[in-house]
């Protein structure tokens, strides 16, 4: 049984629709990251997860348990959900153990308090438990938040844009941490999040969002190395599109050469293009070449070149010890990689 199947869901703001028949299904004790540009209704499909709003169309099943479709609503306190948010909405009143006690109503006071020493436990804040939220620094007041949010053993756990407000030099020992907190407690989780990087460090998998709907679900390597479209292709990063003709199943002749791929060409498509990330270009003098060199600067380990081809921009990286004219054409070499091939549908 998955922990949360979301079926054709659909969902609109004053007749504008904001998420679009959307499918998504997270397996238990999995952590899956939307990812995806401002506007595309990440928060949005987040709170029809949590039942803060009420889709329109489509069906919310969290452990097999229907939510939320046409015939039915299960209203937000009772989807067994834990929620944290960027702002972490401790309350300020309540001391570190009050807040983590704060959804134990139902227990009775010696098991509450065990509740909350394990949560304390688990979450490194034993010494800071008389504590209010103003003493603490954000990252102890985010791990109170996890462990409230954890305390009363959530189906799901929410988590909208849980790390902006962290300072960037402990954002990942942060996200390390309380990804291992929420797998020590076996509970599955959906991260909202713009930050690529924050995704990876942080989930199983991730979905890429588009317009109101899944671009791809999977995990960071299938993504980067079979995207479904260029949706995802070039949300993952810079690139640039070379026309190419596969010549069989694992590779493609390019103006630049021959290309193996290192894994197979996702269609069958004789003629296409392919989408070339920096990583896997490399810079060669070449007098024919028709490649220019518009910028370069040195940034410590290595070059990096600003280069223009074909009307389309991209920076390259070089070794420090490359010697390019940038007053003369250059070529690109293409090394070896996991090649994404489009067709020239897929890409208009
Ligand atoms: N209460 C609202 N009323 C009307 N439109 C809204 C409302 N909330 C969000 N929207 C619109 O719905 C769309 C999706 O919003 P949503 O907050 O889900 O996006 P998001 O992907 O989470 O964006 P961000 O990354 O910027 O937080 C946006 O165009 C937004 O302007």
């Amino acid at each position: 049984m998955s922990s949360l199947l979301l079926q054709n869901l659909s969902y609109q703001y004053d007749g504008q629709a904001v998420i679009k028949n959307l499918d998504l299904t997270v397996e238990q004790n999995e952590i899956v990251c939307l990812l995806g540009a401002s506007g595309c209704g990440k928060t949005t499909t987040l709170k029809a997860i949590a039942g803060l709003i009420q889709p329109q169309q489509g069906k919310v099943v969290i452990n097999g348990q229907c939510m939320s479709d046409e015939a039915q609503f299960v209203a937000p306190q009772h989807r067994n959900i834990g929620m944290m948010f960027q702002d972490y909405a401790l309350f300020p009143h309540l001391t570190v153990a009050q807040n983590i006690a704060f959804g134990l109503n139902k227990l009775d006071k010696s098991e509450r308090e065990k509740r909350v020493a394990e949560m304390l436990e688990l979450v490194h804040l034993n010494n800071f438990k008389s504590r209010y939220p103003h003493e603490l620094s954000g990252g102890q007041q985010q791990r109170v938040a996890i462990a409230r949010a954890l305390a009363y053993r959530p189906n799901l756990l929410l988590l909208d844009e849980p790390f902006s407000n962290i300072d960037a030099q402990v954002r990942y020992q942060l996200i390390n941490d309380i990804r291992a907190i929420i797998k020590d407690q076996q509970v599955s989780a959906i991260f909202v999040s713009h930050s690529k990087d924050e995704a990876f460090a942080f989930s199983d998998k991730l979905a890429i969002m588009h317009e109101g709907q899944i671009a791809q679900l999977g995990c960071a390597k299938t993504l980067f190395q079979q995207p479904k479209n260029k949706v995802v292709a070039e949300f993952l990063g810079q690139g640039i599109y070379l026309n190419a003709t596969r010549y069989n199943g694992a590779g493609v002749t390019t103006d630049f050469g021959d290309v193996s791929s290192m894994v197979p060409l996702s269609q069958s498509q004789q003629e296409g293009k392919i989408y070339v990330r920096p990583q896997h270009l490399e810079l060669i003098n070449d007098p024919l070449g028709q490649v220019s060199v518009e910028q370069q600067r040195f940034v410590g380990t290595e070059y990096v070149y600003r280069v223009r081809f074909a009307e389309q921009l991209i920076e390259v990286p070089a070794p420090a010890d490359t010697i390019i004219d940038a007053n003369l054409p250059v070529s690109f070499k293409i090394k070896s990689h996991a090649v994404n091939f489009f067709s020239e549908q897929e890409l208009n």
